[in-house]
């Protein structure tokens, strides 16, 4: 019997999660080789290939590593602004591509993507909204969809982490921060929505410099008026913190953390609280990719978040940014039908 398909993928962008996904794909992931990586940045790729012990091919521009006919299969964990331009080049060479979250800088990117995607007649492009993979959020929606709490009225998030530097300015709390439960919400409430305003209240005397904004407040409001209202806070100092209770008519919906052991000690009782993303989220970021990894192996086109996903959030995130910009003014949302390409199967 033949072995089972080993699936070629090249990695660019060899930062914090392009080397955490690189770690996942070759000691986590089944059948996976990563044949390539790319990082812009001089000897980065190469030195994380050697700390994880490693071997792959090492490009210096992401074309190469596009056209090399050894990568089947390309994930871009590149900085959100070069993600456009390699999303477009991996689908323009017609191959199966993961793009981490933001899927590009805005809709009028996103849409561009949909287009250059919709010529491959098929879907060959997922998003790295991960959280629709995390077995807690999974169960909070299906226990919406149940009714075990009725209708939810109101949905109430924290989104902290635990410092960022300098250059992680106002809009990256948005598009690359908040962007996760802009994505997410209206999936986990089955509704769309109808506006959204930001604003920034008393700000961190942790902010690098006086035009970032942090903390800031979004607040949205579904077709059929369920408010939503998320912290954003990116320079916390205590930790890596997401909330997420769902009220609902008759009951509340509490998102878990991830368990840590209490400890009793001099008079204590403390648990840790997680400092990053990577432990937070590992296993949704598993799920995952052997999710994306099991359809594209098998020739399939990937059935996770889309380019239309990546597009209502960009939207969405426009209107935010456009909200911060005229101090928290209301900004309405309509969105059109998913087209027909996008539709779930
Ligand atoms: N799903 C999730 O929870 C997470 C998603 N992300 C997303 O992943 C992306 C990367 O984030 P980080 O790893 O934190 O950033 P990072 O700055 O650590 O890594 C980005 C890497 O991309 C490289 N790069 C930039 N332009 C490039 C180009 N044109 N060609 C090749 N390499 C290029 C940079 O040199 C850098 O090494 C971002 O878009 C971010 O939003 C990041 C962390 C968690
Ligand atoms: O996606 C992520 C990062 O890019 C972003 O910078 C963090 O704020 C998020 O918590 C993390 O999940």
């Amino acid at each position: 019997m033949a072995g089972a398909h080993v699936t070629k993928v090249g990695i660019v962008g060899i930062g914090f999660i392009g080397s955490d996904h690189l770690h996942r794909l070759t000691k986590t992931i089944a059948n996976v080789e990563v044949t390539a990586v790319c990082d812009i940045v001089p000897n980065k790729a190469q030195k994380v290939l050697d700390e994880q012990g490693l071997k792959a091919k090492d490009y210096s521009d992401y074309h190469d590593l596009i056209n090399d006919p050894n990568v089947e299969v390309v994930v871009c964990t590149a900085s959100n602004e070069a993600h456009y331009e390699i999303v477009m080049a991996a689908l323009k060479a017609g191959k199966f591509t993961f793009c981490e979250k933001p899927l590009a800088l805005d809709a009028q990117q996103c849409m561009d993507i949909i287009n250059e995607e919709k010529k491959l007649g098929r879907r060959m492009l997922q998003v790295g909204f991960m959280r629709h993979y995390a077995p807690e959020y999974v169960q909070m929606k299906q226990m919406i969809d149940d009714g075990v709490i009725g209708n939810p009225l109101m949905v109430d998030e924290r989104h902290y982490n635990q410092t960022q530097p300098e250059e992680y300015d106002t809009s990256r709390s948005i598009i690359e921060t908040a962007i996760h439960e802009i994505d997410l919400d209206h999936w986990l409430v089955n509704d769309d929505y109808a506006s959204i305003r930001v604003f920034a209240p008393k700000q961190t005397r942790h902010a690098q410099n006086a035009q970032i904004k942090d903390p800031q407040i979004v607040m949205m409001e579904t077709k059929t008026g369920i408010n939503i209202v998320i912290e954003v806070f990116v320079r916390c100092q205590y930790g890596y913190d997401i909330k997420c209770d769902v009220i609902g008519e008759e009951g509340v919906l509490e998102l878990p953390t991830v368990p840590q052991v209490a400890t009793r000690l001099n008079a204590q009782y403390s648990t840790a609280i997680l400092t990053d993303w990577k432990a937070r989220f590992e296993s949704a970021y598993d799920i995952e990719f052997r999710d994306f990894i099991g359809h594209v192996s098998q020739e399939e086109s990937p059935v996770g978040p889309s380019a239309w996903d990546g597009y209502i959030a960009a939207v969405t995130a426009d209107a935010a940014l456009k909200s911060l910009d005229e101090d928290g003014e209301k900004q309405d949302l309509d969105f059109p039908e998913a087209p027909a390409f996008y539709a779930a199967k």
